[in-house]
């Protein structure tokens, strides 16, 4: 059913990946599943970088022609290399592309006044962080705005919290992202909704004490998590990765796989961490990119791993510097333990997998994350405490932690608490689930 002409929908992600494809999964759902309108508005390199990544993540290439992509004009901007060196591997050389998301905020009012003449309503949904999109939809009489969160409502209550206490986040994040917050925070305008990609089954309790939050209590609240792809019932025909058929040479539950998404980890810990997992024996599956840069296509990094690595390795493990599909190779039957950095992406899909997590969280939201999925839903045993973030981990301690997780009593618990909060996902996104009422309820109040 098209809705073209009542209702127009213009998703504003930010441009790193762990945001985009969020939104991405968001737009895909509506333009595909609700019949709307749907727009997506990002640079052009990040448009072109979603739009690449996606057919890795559960959506056929053809569902792109369903969501119209604009690409928002910006002066070059510098795309340096990561530092794998910085502190608390906060991405830092990517703020001069947060900083240029300045530059949207007019052509972005451009697109959303041509897009409002020949629509009903005009809904925008942006990240929070693009609050400058809520106050240009504020100034046009048939536009409403939603704020989107990609985080765990875990965090969103721990930021209050420490915000509460004076507490510096400076450790969490690098001071130029806290200064870039604060000016963001300083454009919130309120917006008609809170959009939350989480659910009931993984975060009741934390939803519970953020509705009693005063910044969370005066909006209406939609939590219509998890986006990603759920594997049971909603993959597609996507051609298979040359990984997965690499898996399908492994048993069951005996591949460990690891990604950090796109942090960088330094050498001397690539180096231990490689040590780890040959004392290990145990099969893996690596994936060992450089961090993104501002624009991806620049990327010239090399491989770091230590000399001969790769030949001891044979036919027990494989490391790859490239993308793959994460969701695939989570929902594959090999892999039994995903070691993880606890971007919130990649928590949403290891328990949509049934994967307990083995978390190495590194900076932002990520130890909050960590200790959702080890305190909260017994999923994940923590490599490295938050309060020894600077230290390098230890082979000795990577060895120990691929046992625990892979063959200890306590891994096997992890596993059946997994397996039971993926298959609960899977009923809130059916018919009757909290997480498709949510959706539904927000696309029936958008089309009033
Ligand atoms: O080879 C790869 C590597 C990653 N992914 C996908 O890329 C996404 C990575 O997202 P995430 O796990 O959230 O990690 P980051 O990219 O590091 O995410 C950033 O954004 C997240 C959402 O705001 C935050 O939770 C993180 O802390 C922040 O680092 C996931 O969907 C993965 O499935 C692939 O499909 N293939």
């Amino acid at each position: 059913m098209s809705n073209a002409g009542e209702v127009t929908v213009v998703i504003v992600p930010f441009p790193v990946q762990g945001h985009l494809n969020q939104l991405l999964h968001l737009s895909l759902l509506l333009s595909t599943r609700s019949g709307l309108a749907v727009h997506f508005a990002s640079l052009a390199s990040h448009n072109r970088q979603a739009k690449l990544r996606l057919q890795l993540q559960g959506w056929p290439l053809s569902s792109l022609s369903s969501v119209h992509f604009h690409d928002l004009p910006l002066p070059p901007i510098p795309s340096p290399p990561p530092n794998p060196h910085s502190p608390n591997s906060f991405p830092t050389h990517l703020q001069p592309l947060f900083d240029a998301t300045d530059l949207l905020r007019s052509p972005l009012s451009s697109l959303l006044h041509s897009l409002s003449a020949s629509t009903r309503r005009l809904v925008v949904v942006h990240d929070h962080l693009m609050s400058f999109a809520g106050l240009e939809a504020a100034a046009i009489p048939n536009a409403e705005s939603y704020k989107f969160y990609g985080l765990s409502v875990a965090f969103l209550g721990e930021v209050e919290q420490l915000r509460m206490k004076g507490t510096d986040l400076d450790e969490l994040f690098s001071p130029e992202f806290r200064l870039f917050t604060d000016r963001r925070r300083k454009d919130e305008f309120q917006s008609s909704g809170l959009i939350i990609n989480t659910c009931r089954v993984v975060e009741r309790n934390y939803l519970k004490i953020l509705a009693r939050t005063e910044a969370y209590s005066c909006v209406p609240v939609f939590v219509i998590g998890p986006l990603n792809p759920l594997p049971w019932h909603d993959r597609p025909n996507t051609t298979r990765d040359e990984c997965l058929e690499w898996l399908d040479r492994h048993p069951p539950c005996s591949v460990v796989y690891i990604s950090f998404g796109t942090t960088i980890i330094s050498d001397e810990q690539v180096e231990q961490l490689a040590s780890g997992l040959l004392r290990s024996g145990y099969r893996f599956f690596w994936v060992l990119p450089n961090a993104d840069q501002a624009d991806i296509f620049t990327d010239e990094s090399s491989s770091r791993l230590p000399a001969g690595f790769l030949k001891a390795v044979e036919g027990v493990g494989k490391v790859v510097r490239g993308w793959v599909p994460q969701l695939d190779v989570l929902a594959h039957p090999a892999t039994g333990g995903f070691m993880s950095h606890c971007g919130w992406n990649s928590c949403m899909e290891a328990v949509s997998c049934g994967v307990p997590v083995m978390a190495w969280p590194m900076h932002s939201d990520q130890p909050a994350n960590a200790r959702l999925l080890a305190e909260g839903l017994m999923v994940g045993l923590v490599v490295r405490g938050w309060d020894r973030r600077r230290e390098v981990v230890a082979a000795e301690r990577v060895e120990e932690v691929v046992r625990m997780v892979m063959e200890g009593e306590k891994g096997r618990w992890m596993r059946e608490n997994a397996w039971r909060i993926s298959e609960a996902l899977r009923v809130t996104r059916n018919d009757g689930g909290s997480s498709k009422e949510a959706l539904d309820l927000l696309v029936g109040h958008w089309r009033r």
